[in-house]
């Protein structure tokens, strides 16, 4: 009989795990303790933009017109106990406040309200990315609490999908890494991914502490990546070279690779600033601190790029102060195609800027709402010509294509004063130049 899936967590992660497992045949139960949530995906409906998401969602759930059905939505821990032979736990590992340390609780809570009602054979499947050493924790605390005793069991499976692109790395990912302790563990989750394994993805198999540490050194790395190239930018900077043509130059070895090499405003989102954060302190308490004090530099490399970004407006504006200034800020996500504006270095700019008396003006593709209840107390505008409408600088944060796709003449005729600032290293200079704007971009002096 085909295995019968639950998702714990419906979040960014879990309601796309949900609805890839049911693209993939399986029936699928999801919960979530967030009632609008539940409501969402119960009215077909994606509960954050993420491309694709809702269309896998009215495929799916169960009372939509044409549906498969496979997909249905609970809040009741007993019905999802009593569903599921693989439960997936999907649910948030935030920075815990004023530390940097990775908060558990939400994870604790999950698997005990799970565990409590587990009374048949089961396997419990960790997707949140935790600090090593917590499955371990987790699998004895499970085994104590649920009702079915042996019979239940632990696995964890970090998840590596990135946002904006989540649907097609759940059902395409670029690797599976499954923690495991028992060839019951492993032969199940084969099952589960059948699908992409028959795809050739890779399939890693290693104890729980490795599958842990894949995800989050896999996420140092790429933080790693990102710090390198905007450290570059400012020596490029100071030296006068152009860091956008060094990436390239750089991105050419195949060694080192192009991707993760564009400087700009740095990275932010839910994952990498908080994941290498919760790393270093998890590295403290093993007494392995010493091994991972770059991050530290990572992180302090990347906080940097947000406050460079508030100075080279302050002197776009002449210098002293925002008093009186208008700026005009396109993009409120930490990445584009997503509505996330968790830690986004967008936001955290336009934050620094009104905080410096400046008139903020923000507009987002899909992120307004979000970023409304961040910041409540920054201007929003209905469209980038509205944000830009009066601005006396223009700041590029966040690369939506419908930004690259402006036209620089119209915006030029509504703006107090034609300067733009780009924070991803994505906009044509000579486009905008042409039609008479100063254009200037982080790490490229002379662009
Ligand atoms: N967002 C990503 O791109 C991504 C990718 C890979 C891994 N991750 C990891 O996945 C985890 C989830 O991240 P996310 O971005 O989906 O977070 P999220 O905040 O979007 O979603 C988490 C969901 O869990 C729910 N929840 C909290 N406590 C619960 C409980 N006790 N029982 C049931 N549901 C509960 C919340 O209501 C929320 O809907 C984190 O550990 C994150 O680091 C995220
Ligand atoms: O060259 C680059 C590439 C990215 N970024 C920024 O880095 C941040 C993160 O980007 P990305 O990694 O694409 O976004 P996430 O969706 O947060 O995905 C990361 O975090 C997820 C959660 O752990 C992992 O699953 C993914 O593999 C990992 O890429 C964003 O602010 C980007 O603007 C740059 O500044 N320069």
């Amino acid at each position: 009989m085909a295995l019968k899936i639950t998702v714990i967590g419906t979040g960014y992660l879990g309601a796309t795990h949900a609805a890839a497992m049911a693209e993939l045949g399986f029936e699928v139960l999801a919960l979530d303790v967030a009632k609008e949530k539940i409501d969402a995906l119960r009215a077909g409906r994606a509960p954050m933009y993420e491309p694709g998401l809702e269309e896998l969602l009215r495929r799916h759930v169960s009372g939509i017109e044409g549906s498969s059905g496979r997909l249905r939505v609970t809040m009741d821990w007993a019905e999802i106990a009593d569903f599921g032979d693989v439960h997936f736990v999907c649910v948030n590992t935030p920075q815990k406040q004023g530390e940097y340390a990775c908060d558990m609780s939400y994870v604790e809570s999950a698997m005990d309200s799970l565990a409590k009602h587990l009374g048949k054979a089961a396997l419990v499947v960790g997707k949140s990315t935790v600090p090593v050493g917590s499955a371990d924790r987790l699998a004895a605390r499970l085994a104590e609490l649920a009702p079915a005793g042996g019979e239940v069991e632990l696995a964890w499976n970090p998840e590596f999908l990135r946002e904006g692109f989540a649907v097609e790395d759940t059902l395409h990912p670029d690797r599976i890494v499954v923690g495991v302790r028992s060839e019951r563990a492993e032969r199940l989750l084969r099952e589960v991914y059948a699908s992409p394994i028959a795809e050739g993805t890779p399939f890693v198999v290693a104890d729980f502490a490795t599958a842990e540490l894949v995800k989050t050194s896999a996420n140092s790395f790429l933080a790693t990546k990102i710090s390198f190239i905007n450290a570059m930018a400012e020596v490029c900077e100071a030296a006068g070279g152009d860091v956008a043509t060094l990436a390239e130059a750089l991105g050419h070895d195949e060694r080192i690779g192009r991707k993760f090499l564009r400087a700009g405003i740095g990275f932010g989102g839910g994952c990498l600033p908080k994941d290498i954060r919760a790393f270093m302190a998890r590295a403290g308490e093993l007494g392995a601190d010493q091994a991972l004090t770059f991050l530290r530099e990572v992180d302090s490399v990347n906080m940097r790029r947000r406050g460079h970004m508030v100075d080279m407006a302050r002197e776009a504006v002449g210098g002293e102060s925002f008093l009186g200034k208008r700026v005009a800020v396109l993009g409120a996500t930490f990445k584009p195609d997503s509505d996330d504006v968790r830690d986004s270095p967008a936001l955290n700019v336009a934050g620094q800027i009104h905080l410096q008396g400046g008139q903020v003006t923000v507009y987002d593709p899909k992120g307004m709402d979000n970023a409304r209840l961040v910041f409540p107390t920054l201007g929003y505008a209905t469209s980038a010509l509205e944000a830009v409408r009066g601005a006396d600088v223009v700041l590029h944060l966040t690369e939506w294509r419908e930004f690259r796709d402006l036209d620089p003449a119209e915006l030029g005729a509504v703006a107090s004063v034609r300067t733009v600032l780009d924070g991803r290293n994505v906009l044509d200079p000579a486009r905008w130049r042409d039609a008479g704007w100063t254009y200037r971009a982080m790490g490229r002096p002379n662009a």
